[in-house]
């Protein structure tokens, strides 16, 4: 199924969040629900020179990479009437404009006993992306993030929040990417903050 035609004239739509939405949607919504999707990993991948970075340091934030045994943890916000049209249009600057996101359609499972599967609309930055960064040591990632910031806040401030929503909704999920790098700069400022 194409985005379009999940949208298409839709009166409910579900969106996934797996980065900063899962902690700052900040647009109106029906409800939410905490679950996966499958077939996709979470990685501070993409670059951000807008959110938590600028142009000369450019921030590490979250976009999602194709892997058949993996599954991502966040939150699926449905929004309803006027707050998909809303939502839509929101999420097209902060995640596409600003943010270099697509959308994508994927099946998300809500965590819990008789949940339905629901197919949401995603917002994934792909390699293609001009600040698409790739692949780095965790050390690499982790000097990136303890540096830098920008018109949303620090880089730091987006992993830890990430890092805390999911020892929070998702304590039974290991995620040892996001931790290692959280483990990471913890050990990178700990000295600074201490010093002072
Ligand atoms: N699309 C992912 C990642 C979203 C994300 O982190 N996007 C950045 C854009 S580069 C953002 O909105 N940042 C806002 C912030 O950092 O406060 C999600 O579903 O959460």
């Amino acid at each position: 199924m194409k985005p379009q035609d999940i949208i298409a004239g839709k009166s409910s739509l579900w969106i996934f969040g797996y980065g900063s939405l899962v902690w700052k949607p900040d647009f109106k919504y029906k409800r939410s629900k905490i679950g996966y999707i499958k077939g996709y990993k979470r990685r501070f991948w993409h670059g951000d020179n807008f959110h938590r970075g600028d142009d000369e340091m450019p921030g590490r934030v979250v976009t999602l990479i194709e892997e058949d045994d993996a599954c991502t943890w966040g939150v699926a916000f449905e929004v309803t009437g006027s707050q998909v049209e809303e939502s839509l249009k929101y999420l097209n600057v902060r995640e596409a404009v600003r943010g270099g996101y697509l959308t994508q359609v994927v099946e998300f499972v809500p965590q819990g006993a008789n949940q339905s599967p629901v197919q949401a609309l995603v917002y994934i930055a792909t390699p293609d992306n001009p600040i698409y960064l790739g692949p780095a040591s965790t050390e690499e990632i982790a000097a990136q993030i303890a540096v830098c910031k920008g018109k949303s806040g620090h880089n730091i401030e987006y992993l830890l929040r990430l890092a805390e929503f999911m020892r929070v909704s998702c304590p039974d999920v290991d995620d040892p990417h996001l931790f290692s790098i959280e483990k990471a700069v913890l050990a990178t400022i700990r000295p600074i903050l201490l010093a002072g």
